[in-house]
């Protein structure tokens, strides 16, 4: 389930699958939280480490600031001082957490200063009284540890209230009734569609990347029906005080999750408003008044435009946190949003009063132009103070907040190890299935498409590598299976689209495949980050045929990388044998899916005639044509059977030959051993740190490939082609030859040092 036992501390949060069982995610109702509440008795034994960016967050103070004050009492005004929060920090570094607890911490502070009927919802950020001394201690390491007993509901900790303005007129909550009319956008706004100039191109990666992102626009003063005074004041509600908007359902299951498990102890409640599941159990769970909602823009927007009681109290909420910020207001994504944004800030003076949090991994990643772009006088390079600077415009941040940056140059987590394998397209399976059989854990490969998804599930299901398929084509509830068997089998593969790049926190992923190389760098950054999560290793490997080397040289670029990702060395007697495997599958994959194709074609035309109420023309119906067709048919399939036995028989067979002998390090350890128990897998996965193998291969090839690449010396003709005045397209044309020399070359001299 979902829920956390009470006293649960965030390391075993970090390792606790979250349940994403359908059930489960169904049931996901205030219940829950009222549950854990109760159920709690040994709470105090909790012990949750400050996420390092709330750390950082509270380390960011005036320059002036830092000299004179303490480091204690820096962190205490970032943590309470209730300024919007801008923040960038490395995949699986706790983001989730470092808005989450000053939420946590926010609504409790304002539900005891209600209760002393005192409200102004203001502190001061030169406040030193919000977090109590006696509940921030200092661990071994010399860091200062917020103890979670801190933010539980006891009068102690709610009694500072240092206002600095008087409370607006409250609203009134007291009536029963509430409002019927559905909400229809009123025409003054101007919606995302009507908009042709703002229309964006899936494809157009580059410009979109290099102006960043643009489908919000704050439109001040817009009167929204549903938000009528009148109406408002008939509310029987709970507040409804901080929204947490995310880019995927899934995503916000799980913030939720990791949420109820810090609300222990609380009277805080909280839901889960997303599309795919039924809309009708969401609005029971609003109608009873969570303080906290949890979304996605779509079904959000859906529920606000019917007219939701709770969700028409968006313009009033003290908390608005958007995850995945950078993705959720890229350019042609989440209109919805524009819309939600413009309501929750249509109330200048509770915008004034509200703290936003807005985080990613890459909010403050830029795009490098191409060269040839930087001689443009029109073209302006963006930086992360503009791309910031834009956010805070769409978003409405206050003045008074803090940028927190703490992300590498690389973009990627410290923890991760990266490599990359140059193949043809057709050998991509190859490495994917030699990687899986020499490397077995929990593995996600990330693909670009749904049908390439769709295509690698029908294969790695006859090669017997349960695979569980991830895409957006998929139901909500066969999504959250997948996920559920996924999390729950230490040497499970999952073959997902980008649906699952970002937030998803599965614990335990030890290797990140990408099997094609992603559109943009933010993309790389986030799949890669589903491994090396919260200071555990990981390896991500990045498949790249031909046609994709001037988009990973893009990639390298954007990184920051001067060298290119090491190779990830392979052994070539192994592949003799996979190779055999993966053609064999194929084929019996393409006799299956013609068998399909022909049954599916029959089928829609027998029912076609059916509904209809057409029968077939006797003189047409050829009996003799008819039979060998049955007959086909039947061949079809015992070929079929035939097959699969044959593919059976040659997967028992053990991949390693007995007298293989490797000088790569693959015969023991953690990641390595192919015919290691799932048990033994299992109880070694705390461990992988030091013992993956896979990993540790990783960065002693790298040293050698380094050497290797300075002996394969490419110089660019560029200077001398350029006597001749060489037009753009032959000078990428010319470009192109090179990188693709260069690839065959690298590919040549990896090959050369797995001999
Ligand atoms: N203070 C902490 N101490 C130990 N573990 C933590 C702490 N905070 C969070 N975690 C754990 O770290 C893991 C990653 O956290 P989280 O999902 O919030 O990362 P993130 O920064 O949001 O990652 P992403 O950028 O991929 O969304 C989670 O399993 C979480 O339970």
């Amino acid at each position: 389930m979902g829920k956390k036992k009470a006293g649960q501390s965030a390391e075993s949060l970090a390792s606790t699958p979250i349940d994403f069982t359908p059930d489960n995610v169904e049931n996901l109702d205030l219940d829950a939280a009222e549950e854990i509440g109760e159920s709690s008795e040994n709470h105090t034994d909790s012990k949750l480490e400050t996420p390092p960016i709330l750390e950082e967050v509270g380390n960011q103070s005036k320059e002036d600031d830092v000299k004179k004050t303490s480091r204690r009492k820096r962190k205490k005004k970032a943590i309470k001082g209730r300024m919007d929060i801008i923040g960038a920090a490395e995949t699986g570094s706790g983001k989730t957490l470092a808005f989450g607890i000053p939420i946590i911490h926010g609504i409790l502070l304002d539900k005891g200063r209600e209760a002393d009927g005192n409200d102004s919802g203001l502190e001061s950020s030169d406040d030193e009284e919000g977090i109590d001394e006696d509940n921030v201690s200092i661990d071994e390491e010399g860091v200062e540890v917020l103890d979670p007993s801190a933010l539980y509901l006891n009068g102690e900790n709610l009694e500072d209230s240092d206002e600095e303005e008087d409370e607006p007129k409250e609203l009134d909550f007291e009536t029963e009734e509430g409002i019927q009319e559905p909400f229809e956008f009123p025409d003054e706004v101007e919606s995302f569609e009507n908009d042709s100039e703002i229309e964006a191109d899936e494809g157009d990666d580059e410009e979109m990347e290099n102006q960043g992102f643009g489908c919000v626009r704050v439109i001040k003063d817009v009167k929204f029906d549903f938000l009528n005074e009148d109406k408002i004041q008939k509310y029987p509600r709970r507040k409804l005080r901080a929204l947490i908007i995310t880019p995927t359902r899934e995503l916000a299951v799980q913030i939720n999750s990791h949420l109820l498990a810090v609300l222990v102890n609380t009277d805080i409640k909280t839901a889960v408003v997303v599309g795919g599941m039924s809309s009708q159990k969401q609005e029971r769970v609003l109608a009873r008044g969570p303080d906290i909602v949890i979304g996605t823009p779509g079904r959000l927007w859906e529920l606000l435009q019917q007219g939701n009681h709770h969700l028409c109290q968006l313009p009033y909420i003290r908390y608005l946190a958007i995850d995945e910020t950078d993705r959720m207001v890229e350019r042609g994504h989440f209109q919805e949003l524009t819309k939600l944004l413009e309501v929750i800030n249509s109330e200048e003076s509770a915008k004034e009063k509200r703290q936003t949090f807005v985080f990613s991994a890459t909010l403050t990643m830029i795009h490098k132009l191409p060269k040839r772009m930087n001689f443009k006088k029109k073209v302006v390079q963006m930086t992360s103070e503009i791309k910031i600077e834009n956010l805070v415009r769409m978003i409405g941040i206050k003045k008074n907040r803090k940028v927190v940056d703490v992300t590498r140059t690389f973009g990627t987590a410290e923890s991760l190890t990266e490599a990359k394998i140059f193949c043809d397209k057709e050998e991509k399976d190859y490495y994917l299935y030699y990687l899986l059989k020499q490397y077995p854990g929990r593995t996600l490969v990330f693909c670009n498409s749904i049908d390439c998804v769709r295509r690698l599930n029908n294969l790695f299901s006859i090669l017997q590598c349960q695979p569980q398929p991830l895409h957006a084509s998929m139901q909500q509830k066969q999504r959250l299976k997948s996920l559920e068997r996924f999390s729950s089998n230490p040497r499970a593969l999952l073959l997902a689209t980008d649906v699952a790049a970002r937030g998803l926190d599965i614990p335990n992923i030890q290797h990140v495949i990408h099997y094609q190389v992603p559109r943009t760098a933010e993309t790389y950054v986030h799949r890669s980050g589903r491994t090396a999560r919260a200071t555990q290793e990981g390896l991500s490997v990045l498949f790249i045929d031909s046609s994709e080397i001037s988009k990973y040289h893009q990639l390298c670029r954007t990184l920051n990388r001067e060298t290119e990702l090491p190779p990830f060395p392979t052994d070539i007697h192994i592949m003799k044998q996979v190779r055999e495997r993966v053609n064999f599958a194929r084929n019996l994959e393409k006799k299956e899916h013609t068998t399909r194709k022909q049954n599916v074609e029959e089928d829609w035309w027998k029912k076609m005639a059916k509904e209809s109420m057409l029968d077939l023309d006797e003189e047409e119906y050829d009996e003799d044509f008819d039979r060998e067709k049955k007959m086909k048919a039947a061949r079809n399939k015992r070929e079929i059977n035939a097959m699969r036995a044959q593919m059976t028989q040659m997967l028992k067979k053990p991949l390693l030959s007995s007298n293989f002998s490797s000088r790569y390090p693959t015969q023991s350890g953690t990641l390595v051993n192919p015919f290691q128990s799932a048990q033994d897998l299992e109880n070694s996965v705390g461990s992988v740190r030091t013992n993956n193998k896979a990993i540790n291969l990783v960065k002693k090839e790298s040293k050698d490939f380094s050497k290797l690449v300075k002996t394969v010396k490419i110089k660019p003709p560029l200077s001398r082609t350029s006597k001749k005045k060489m037009k753009g397209f032959e000078k990428r044309k010319l470009r192109r030859e090179q990188e693709k020399k260069r690839f065959l070359k690298e590919r040549e001299a990896e090959r050369r040092g797995e001999m």
